[in-house]
């Protein structure tokens, strides 16, 4: 998989890479990651990437010209990549996108300043555009990141045996149980017996409870449409849940 950030800030991703499950990544050569700057890509002498809408109104827009030559520079070096604008207005990432992107060659993430991009870039040169969350951030680095750490830790070696994504919250479109490690008495408060007792058919069960509850009570709209096999629907009743009011 390889990672290109076209970005007006290219400083901010020094220390993502250097540490953490990318830099693990990218030195077992799971991953390639770099940055673009856009600002070399724009003409004049001051490299300008804004300029002021038309049509008037407050903020400045990222100039076309630069934003295509880069994005036309990366997929030179890789036409098989996708290109993916981060925006309000794109789909809302999710753990099913993230495994979505992760089956890709590589990406190529479109890091937006100011008030957005020329929509002449979103119409020929955009695969994907991708919001995080619906809220307005200053820019699309942050939510690169947070896509690029989703879609690394999918890729199959990346994350060691004990700790895969399996078994993530939302692996099953279910919240994840609850952790415990030592002691195993933390200020009055025990483990739960069944994590202490070594039957690993009953913690699974116990486990699988959990997650169930806990998305039922916390997100409920997890088990809207989720299909419920017999044994989860067994969990819910014995809880008196009906996840289909
Ligand atoms: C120009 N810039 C505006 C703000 N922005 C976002 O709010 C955003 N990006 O991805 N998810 C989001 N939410 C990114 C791009």
């Amino acid at each position: 998989m390889n990672f290109v950030v076209l970005t007006i800030f290219p400083e901010m991703f020094i220390p993502f890479w250097e540490h953490g499950i990318i830099k693990r990544a990218v030195d077992r050569s799971k991953i390639s990651a770099s940055t673009v700057n856009i600002r070399d890509f724009a003409e004049g002498r001051h490299h300008t990437t804004d300029d002021r809408p038309y049509g008037g109104g407050c903020g400045m827009v990222m100039k076309p010209e630069p934003l295509a030559a880069s994005i036309r520079a990366v997929k030179k070096k890789q036409p098989c990549s996708r290109t993916v604008l981060l925006t309000p207005q794109g789909r809302v990432f999710n753990q099913k996108i993230a495994r979505t992107l992760a089956l890709s060659e590589g990406l190529i993430f479109v890091c937006g300043r100011y008030e957005g991009v020329d929509e002449r870039i979103c119409d020929s040169f955009i695969d994907d555009e991708i919001s995080i969350g619906d809220y307005v951030l200053t820019g699309g680095e942050v939510a690169a990141m947070v896509i690029i750490d989703a879609v690394t830790r999918l890729i199959p070696g990346v994350l060691g045996g004990a700790d895969s994504a399996e078994k993530d919250s939302f692996s099953e479109d279910l919240l994840e149980h609850a952790h415990y490690t030592r002691p195993r008495t933390f200020e009055g408060t025990e483990v739960p017996e069944v994590l202490l007792s070594g039957n690993h058919k009953e913690i699974e069960k116990w486990r699988l409870e959990m997650s169930l509850i806990r998305t039922f009570l916390k997100r409920p709209d997890l088990l809207k449409n989720r299909p419920v096999n017999t044994q989860e629907m067994e969990i819910l009743e014995k809880w008196c849940l009906d996840i289909r009011k």
